[in-house]
């Protein structure tokens, strides 16, 4: 559904892509986690038509990116970090000019943006100012205006930033929604929780080049199944431990305080990029 081919991208000597090689399966949910300036916004730009790959390939549903640039743009919608509705117009207005860019007929439109506003809980607010809405909000109307043209592909850039934790949950309501429905997606978040909840395979970009491709279960499991924490001085040191009984053992030998958890995909990602995630 989605293929990269040593993908790479270089703005003058900087080398934003160093050759990143992937397939995302139809209907997957995957997620695309890297710190700032990994080049997770620049693969999704390149594969969404925005930005021009200095070499590699690519393909979405089998459309060359580089020779069949239409029909692979047609393959996705796009949901972009930042927020980029239009709030003088209404709801159903932001829905239907897109519809038009993408050349559906009218009766088509109105229908398809009634089913996504109710998709997207907005229903009752068709007619309203996009001004009027709240972070939340947008990002829900974003989503439906990236599905209007029925993409097969949609690619989600970092869609809970900066939403409180309850919103957060309720975007990711809705994603799973959408992938239940048949549509792929493609999602970069600074939020590992929100990919160890929702992606079937999580890769890890680091400096334009993968360090890791697994679902959030086995990237887990190649560390561990408990970690143990300790205070020292400059921060927390981790240390992993494959069973209950070792990390307990290891607790007995502990003086200072100590917390025994389970293992998480935070823990995976720091211990094979080194770095932390900062939102
Ligand atoms: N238009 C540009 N011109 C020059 N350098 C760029 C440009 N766009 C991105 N870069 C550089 O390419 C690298 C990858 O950037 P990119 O935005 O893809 O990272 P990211 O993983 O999306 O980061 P963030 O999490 O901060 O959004 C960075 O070093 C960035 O500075």
């Amino acid at each position: 559904m989605i293929i990269l081919e040593n993908l790479q991208k270089r703005y003058g000597t900087r080398e934003a892509l160093a050759g990143v090689s992937l397939h995302v399966r139809p209907g997957e949910l995957f997620a695309y986690l890297g710190p700032n300036g990994a080049g997770k916004s620049t693969t999704i730009r390149i594969l969404s038509g925005l930005a021009r790959a200095s070499g590699g390939k690519a393909r979405l549903s089998g459309f060359d990116i580089e020779s069949e640039p239409l029909a692979a743009k047609r393959q996705c919608g796009l949901v972009v970090q930042h927020v980029n509705v239009d709030n003088d117009l209404s709801l159903a207005e932001n829905l239907d000019i897109h519809g038009r860019l993408f050349g559906m007929g009218a009766a088509d439109r109105r229908q398809r943006a009634e089913t996504l506003l109710a998709t997207v809980d907005l229903a009752d607010r068709r007619d309203q100012r996009v001004g009027t809405l709240s972070g939340g909000m947008k990002r829900r109307l974003m989503i439906a205006r990236a599905l209007m043209h029925r993409p097969r592909i949609l690619f989600l850039d970092e869609p809970t930033a900066g939403l409180d934790a309850e919103v957060r949950r309720r975007l990711w309501g809705l994603i799973k929604t959408i992938q239940a429905e048949g549509t792929t997606i493609f999602l970069t978040t600074h939020y590992i929780e929100e990919a160890e909840f929702l992606a079937n395979r999580v890769a890890f970009l680091d400096a334009g080049r993968l360090r890791a491709l697994d679902t959030p279960h086995a990237l887990m499991a190649r560390i561990g199944e408990w970690a143990l924490d300790r205070i020292v001085e400059g921060g927390i040191e981790t240390e992993y431990f494959p069973d209950h009984d070792s990390a307990r053992q290891a607790v007995a030998r502990q003086t200072g305080s100590v917390n025994l958890r389970r293992v998480n995909l935070e823990d995976a990602f720091l211990r094979m990029t080194g770095k932390g995630v900062t939102p």
